[in-house]
């Protein structure tokens, strides 16, 4: 029987090629959920939890407008989108490091743990943001989300 099954390419992330003492067989381990199928995976696997770092600029519009770094935020949702984008443009550029312009500038009280959010699993952050974590790969800087806290972006460390 031939199958799709193209055994050289790589696989999704999340999974690892085992093999079965027994029979020899190649099965496939899921790294997160740690349960293993026959069937080669065409998708990656979803992590339970993801580790992220991110930086916050918030704005008159903003849950709480008020943060470390400021009493009283009343910059506008559109003045935030684009100093978000300024910082996103140096870290990729590599004028500055996340840490460093996290710790410095973001609004969110993770500022002083360089933008470390720790691991979190769905259902513990707003969703958006939470939808945006889970998509990224590891290493991965995402692009501007905005929540009821302000807009953010976010990089995912494990
Ligand atoms: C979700 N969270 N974790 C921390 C945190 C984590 C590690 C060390 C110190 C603070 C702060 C927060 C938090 O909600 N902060 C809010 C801002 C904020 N809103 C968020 C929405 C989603 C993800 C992170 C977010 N941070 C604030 O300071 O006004």
């Amino acid at each position: 029987m031939s199958t799709n099954q193209d055994n050289d390419a790589p696989l999704p992330e999340g999974w690892e090629t085992r093999t079965s003492r027994s029979t020899g067989m190649t099965y496939y381990l899921n790294l997160y959920t740690k349960k293993s199928q026959w069937e080669r995976p065409e998708a990656p696997a979803d992590p339970t939890e993801v580790r992220c770092s991110h930086i916050l600029v918030k704005h008159a519009d903003s849950r709480r407008p008020s943060s470390w770094r400021e009493e009283k935020i009343t910059r506008s949702k559109d003045e935030a989108l684009e100093i978000l984008k300024g910082y996103r443009k140096q870290i990729v550029a590599k004028q500055a490091d996340f840490a460093e312009i996290a710790s410095k500038y973001s609004d969110c009280s993770s500022a002083k743990r360089g933008g470390d959010l720790g691991m979190f699993g769905r259902g513990q952050m707003q969703k958006p943001f939470e939808e945006e974590a889970f998509k990224l790969k590891v290493g991965q800087l995402g692009h501007p989300v905005e929540t009821d806290s302000g807009v953010h972006i976010i990089l995912r460390t494990a």
